[in-house]
């Protein structure tokens, strides 16, 4: 909680102008029917016009003043509460871009985007919620209690039973709701992050025809909301005719009552009419009390979300004192072990050790989750290993400044994207200052220039969000040119060009030997022909080296590798890991 509220920063004032203009807002509302009384008592009633005229000034004055200060509250609690949204909002923004890998898959991607939304704007609407009513109705309640004591003690004590029968009522009410409300967000997240994933992979439910199955899934969680929602609400409508019961009966019993009371000559009949406003106020303020508490409660756990994020620090640090350069491509394991944190707890990659000299070219082959996205991820520390170490250029990777190390060491991960912009924003993505020659080059050297060149506006061509509107190998080879304009010392190729065709992933190769002969390539595929060119091959299995040859000699001492060579050859697809 504290977190979340150390985000209202400069709003703070604006917060205060709203709790103390509602503070003088409810004074107002509260002697409004004091005033009332005595128009009644010493004006009407001592037929004294002059105090009618002298009170009924002061009421409009009064009563101008507290819609002056209500409206001047409610300016301020609309400015606090978005100020705090927005502070709020690039609070987690920022926190997100300093995220390892490892902290990103605590939270999922959905998990975060529905943090950002939805989750901020139950707590804006909550905090507009706390500084205007939160404030008002228990001050509210309390002056107005103060004024019927004042008035009469012994009818106070009537209305202090439909308090009681209110807090009763109304708590049970808020108790079960609260209940079913922190239920409803729950699913909400869960209807969230199935939206967002079946948005994003719309085209890939078009192509399975999977839309009414999709269809069925979305409105059996919806209904299930719907559901929640629908008894929620049925119970929160009993608020109002409870709320109803204890004014009727207060109404009754002032009446009867006060009526024995004026009789008597124990009040006037000012007082009574000022009773009658004090105790609808009262009853009133308790009401909105218990709204607000359910939004309060509402918002909790959208509070605790937010604040798991915005506490949550990068695993991944800086040395003390970072070194900046690289000095060459080599590239050693030495006994490494690593597992993914907030995985299986299963060791990913068991004791590693491998030794790359600068400028040569590796190709990475392997079953379907056999560690080879893994290991080429310790490269340029997108994760830590749990034992050993892995050196660049001779040194620990953990002892360079991640951003230096990063742009030395280029990646094209697996799953790539392309950004909102031209094709050449993109391009500078990997090398902000390089110049157009530069990223011809590039696209020269990915293979992309052919394409890009049949396009209308060639460079300048916009890509869609995601790179929707280019192909699948059109994006891989968008995206190898850009990591090419890093010139690193090391490029990685994790699964980049399978959807590129045999002959233009020879060709880029090809140009890769000659434009960066001194980078060191690493080539993961799935293909034996995208790797059988390399310097040498090596073959993961389950987390461990099983060969790290020639392709000549693999073919003739590995097994797993000369039957991924013979699935292959004779037509087979990807090979996978036998089970
Ligand atoms: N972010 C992650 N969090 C937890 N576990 C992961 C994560 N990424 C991969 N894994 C697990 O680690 C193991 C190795 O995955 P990795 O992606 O390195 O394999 P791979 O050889 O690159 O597979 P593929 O060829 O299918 O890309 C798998 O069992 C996978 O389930």
């Amino acid at each position: 909680m504290r977190t979340v509220l150390r985000q209202l920063g400069q709003y703070k004032r604006d917060t205060f102008f709203c709790i103390g203009l509602t503070t003088l807002e409810v004074i107002m509302e509260i002697l409004l029917p004091f005033i009332t009384a005595i128009i009644i008592d010493e004006g009407l009633e001592k037929a004294n016009l002059s105090v009618v005229y002298r009170y009924g000034a002061l009421m409009i004055v009064m009563a101008f003043c507290s819609l002056i200060f209500g409206a001047a509250a409610g300016k301020f609690a609309a400015s606090a509460s978005s100020g705090f949204a927005a502070n709020l909002r690039e609070s987690i923004y920022s926190n997100i871009q300093t995220f390892s890998f490892s902290n990103i898959d605590k939270f999922s991607v959905p998990g975060l985007v529905t943090r950002m939304t939805t989750d901020i704007t139950n707590v804006q609407n909550a905090f507009m919620m706390v500084i205007r009513i939160a404030v008002r109705s228990p001050l509210s309640f309390v002056f107005s209690f103060i004024m019927c004591l004042i008035i009469s003690p012994k009818l106070s004590l009537t209305f202090l039973l439909a308090v009681v029968f209110l807090i009763v009522v109304l708590g049970s009410i808020m108790v079960v709701t609260m209940k079913i409300f922190n239920q409803v967000f729950r699913k909400y997240d869960d209807l969230n992050a199935s939206v967002q994933e079946n948005i994003s992979a719309i085209r890939v439910v078009k192509a399975f025809v999977r839309e009414d199955y999709e269809n069925r899934k979305f409105s059996k969680a919806s209904s299930n909301l719907y559901r929640m929602f629908v008894k929620a609400e049925g119970l929160l409508a009993f608020n109002s005719p409870a709320m109803m019961t204890a004014v009727y009966f207060c109404i009754i019993m002032i009446s009867w009552l006060g009526s024995h009371f004026i009789v008597a000559g124990d009040m006037s009949s000012g007082n009574l009419t000022s009773l009658f406003s004090y105790v609808m106020s009262l009853l009133m303020s308790l009401m909105m009390l218990s709204v607000v508490v359910v939004m309060i409660s509402m918002s909790m756990a959208s509070i605790r979300r937010i604040s798991e994020v915005l506490e949550e620090t990068p695993d991944l640090h800086n040395p003390e004192r970072p070194v900046m350069e690289v000095a060459d491509g080599s590239i050693d394991f030495d006994h490494v072990s690593f597992s993914y944190k907030h995985g299986s707890g299963k060791s990913v990659l068991t004791d590693i050790n491998l030794h790359i000299k600068a400028g040569e070219t590796i190709g990475v082959i392997g079953g379907t989750g056999a560690g080879k996205s893994s290991l080429v991820n310790l490269i340029c520390r997108l994760y830590d290993v749990d034992e050993g170490a892995v050196k660049v250029g001779g040194l620990d990777v953990r002892q360079y400044d991640m951003e230096a190390l990063r742009e030395q060491v280029s990646v094209v991960l697996q799953k790539n994207t392309l950004f909102s912009g031209t094709i050449l924003d993109n391009l500078r993505w990997g090398n902000p200052n390089a110049t157009e020659e530069e990223c011809v080059a590039a696209c020269q050297a990915a293979c992309a220039d052919e394409f890009i060149d049949r396009f209308p506006d060639g460079y300048h061509t916009r890509i869609e969000r995601g790179g929707a509107n280019v192909s699948g190998g059109q994006k891989q080879r968008l995206c190898i040119a850009r990591a090419l304009l890093k010139k690193p010392k090391v490029l990685i190729l994790d699964d980049s060009t399978s959807a590129v065709d045999t002959a233009t992933d020879a060709k880029i190769r090809a140009a890769f030997a000659q434009r960066i002969p001194g980078t060191t390539k690493i080539i993961i595929a799935q293909r034996i022909s995208s790797v059988e060119h390399a310097d040498r091959i090596l073959v993961l299995d389950n987390g461990r080296i099983d060969g790290f040859d020639t392709h000549e000699h693999l073919l003739e001492t590995n097994a797993i590798y000369r039957e991924i060579y013979d699935s292959q050859v004779q037509g087979g697809g990807d090979f996978d890991q036998p089970a």
